[in-house]
């Protein structure tokens, strides 16, 4: 089975047509000022009118329901990421925003994080698993970092997205070690934070396509 991809931080025309060339399955639009590729809500709809095929990924933080109220207005995202402190319940309120489903982020360090992960089954969609922010950080994501991969090996609980550290030269073997069926990266398609290097999206979604799960 081939496995799914997601570009992350679409800020512009460019980018956005690299990554629906290359036939990446979802295109993250972060919602977050503090992110160096954070666009409005405005932006996001303009860019996400390009999408093709691919189906778009509303990144939030902690989102209330005036912002979650607008994001469907202005963005009518397919998906919406979770990437704070959201409960089980608030995921499973955030849902009726989006047309296809919730993903939870789940910041992993340690076997004991992947197993709380369970808890989010029956009220997220998915699970996007990603590295713990460095300490004092002003924002959740996008920092580039790896992790033991292998500790999601087995994880059933419900779908998992791998994400954080990948780029098209770790993607590879990240997959084979975690057995993840849909992966993500923002910061190994980029030349700079907020920067996306048009050749190493389509790089990215290459060496993705190349791996094998079963
Ligand atoms: O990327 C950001 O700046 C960001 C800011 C706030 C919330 C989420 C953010 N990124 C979300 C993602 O899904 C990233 O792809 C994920 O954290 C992996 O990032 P990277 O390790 O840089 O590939």
């Amino acid at each position: 089975m081939s496995v799914l991809v997601k570009i992350c931080g679409m800020s512009d025309e460019a980018s956005v047509r690299a990554a629906v060339a290359a036939e990446a399955d979802y295109l993250g639009f972060i919602i977050f000022p503090k992110s160096p590729r954070g666009v409005t809500l405005a932006k996001a709809a303009e860019l996400a009118a390009l999408k093709g095929a691919a189906k778009s990924v509303a990144v939030l933080v902690d989102p209330d329901d005036v912002l979650l109220g607008e994001v469907l207005r202005v963005l009518r995202p397919d998906i919406i990421q979770l990437h704070g402190h959201e409960s089980p319940q608030r995921c499973l309120d955030a849902r009726s925003y989006a047309g296809e489903g919730v993903w939870k982020a789940v910041p992993v360090s340690m076997p004991a994080d992947v197993e709380k992960a369970a808890r989010y089954a029956g009220y997220a969609d998915a699970i996007l698993f990603d590295a713990k922010p460095p300490a004092g950080a002003d924002r959740p994501g996008g920092w580039g970092e790896g992790y033991d991969y292998s500790l999601l090996k087995g994880f059933d609980a419900l779908p998992f997205i791998l994400a954080g550290g990948l780029s098209p030269e770790t993607v590879a073997a990240a997959v084979s070690v975690s057995g993840a069926r849909a992966v993500d990266a923002v910061s190994g398609v980029e030349s700079a934070p907020g920067l996306k290097d048009l050749a190493r999206i389509a790089a990215f979604v290459r060496a993705a396509r190349q791996t094998v799960t079963r």
